[in-house]
């Protein structure tokens, strides 16, 4: 049975935004809630606010059989206060909300990257227990949010009556038409001659997500969302179920581009170790001056490491199988880039 009307918290986002349009085309009616609204659909009911206020969020959510949560602050954002009242306390009131409002499904989106503490996984499955050392606070802030909403799933009627069904998406890597965060840095890195070199032995797999696959998984989640489904409450990786080396997939990205191939090899640990001195430096002049460094400890990191999740459990308890396969991914991903940046 297919869900008639939804709220996309964060809707205005890069995920959000396709959300939305893969929800219209599917016949649902859609409610947006951001705190900004950067686009515009006569098809849709914008809210602005801000999730962490109530009086702001249950007029978004009212009438509505599903909500997905897909708001965040940017990871690169750097400011801990901001994750912590967002992803955290913000999804605590998510939750409250869809209760007020009586909303009986939420879908949250969560990241692959709470079970990631920098060190290889290959072929990660969602028995990974989550990361005891998260590799930023973003993340961190990640696993509190994923917690929260698996816990708030309740299948069992309460005194009022109400159900709340909740399940988490993990995506990794997501990238696609008006992504603001991945092609925008590789493309500053480039100019900056940033991206001639492989970190480690350029041969480390990695999980890369064409947003309209992310998408799917989230609509089909939602719809297998029902009291007494295995769904309720859990968490499932989403990918584009095809691993590719870290550097093919940068190689692919950058030559499509236009801009040279990476192909000067430095070893993993020696500039894993420079990046953390670097860190630790800016740090300590951050009163004078703020540098933002390109090689972060975690950008080596996910740079440097095999980080690839399995997404069998999707396949198997919904039905979960890409749209768009990776190679057509990335050709329309740079089409779509040029057509925008053209001179
Ligand atoms: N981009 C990626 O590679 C990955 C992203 N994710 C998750 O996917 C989700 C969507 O990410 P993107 O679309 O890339 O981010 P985005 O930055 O493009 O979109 C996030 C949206 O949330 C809104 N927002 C932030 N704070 C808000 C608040 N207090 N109240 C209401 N709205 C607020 C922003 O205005 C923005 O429109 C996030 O939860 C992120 O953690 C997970 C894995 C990978
Ligand atoms: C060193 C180098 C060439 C870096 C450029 C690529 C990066 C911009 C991306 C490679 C993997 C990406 C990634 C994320 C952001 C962009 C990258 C670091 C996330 C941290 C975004 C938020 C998440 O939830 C997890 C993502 C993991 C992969």
């Amino acid at each position: 049975m297919a869900l008639q009307k939804c709220t996309v918290i964060g809707g205005c986002g890069f995920l959000g935004r396709h959300l939305v349009t893969m929800l219209l085309e599917r016949g649902y009616q859609v409610n947006v809630f951001d705190i900004r609204q950067s686009w515009d659909n006569p098809k849709v009911r914008f809210f602005t606010g801000n999730l962490c206020k109530i009086e702001d969020l249950v007029p978004a959510l009212e009438g509505v059989d599903v909500a997905f949560h897909c708001a965040s602050p940017p990871y690169t954002s750097g400011d801990k206060k901001l994750f912590y009242n967002v992803n955290y306390l913000g999804t605590k009131n998510v939750i409250e909300c869809c209760k007020k409002a009586r909303v009986q499904r939420l879908v949250l989106t969560s990241s692959a990257s709470v079970v990631y503490e920098g060190r290889d996984i290959l072929n990660g499955t969602e028995e990974l227990p989550y990361a005891s050392k998260p590799i930023d606070y973003y993340t961190e802030t990640k696993i509190l949010q994923e917690k929260e909403v698996r816990k708030a799933c309740q299948e069992k009627p309460d005194s009022d009556g109400n159900i709340l069904l909740t399940v988490a998406i993990r995506p990794h890597g997501i990238f696609g038409p008006g992504d603001p965060h991945m092609l925008p840095t590789l493309v500053e890195m480039a100019k900056q001659g940033k991206s001639k070199f492989i970190i480690g032995n350029g041969k480390n797999l990695v999980d890369f997500t064409h947003v309209s696959n992310v998408v799917h998984g989230h609509i089909l989640a939602a719809e297998a969302l029902k009291v007494g489904s295995r769904v309720c409450g859990k968490a499932y990786h989403i990918t584009n179920d095809e691993p590719i080396y870290f550097w093919t997939f940068m190689t692919k990205m950058l030559t499509g581009l236009d801009y040279p191939a990476p192909h000067i090899k430095i070893p993993y640990l020696l500039l894993y170790v420079i990046a953390m001195l670097l860190q630790f430096l800016c740090i300590i002049l951050k009163p004078l001056i703020v540098i933002k460094p390109t090689f972060t400890p975690m950008r080596v990191a996910l740079a440097g490491t095999h980080h690839c999740y399995s997404c069998k459990k999707a396949k198997k308890e919904f039905n979960f199988k890409p749209v768009i396969p990776l190679e057509e991914a990335i050709d329309a991903t740079i089409k779509d880039y040029k057509s925008k940046h053209a001179q």
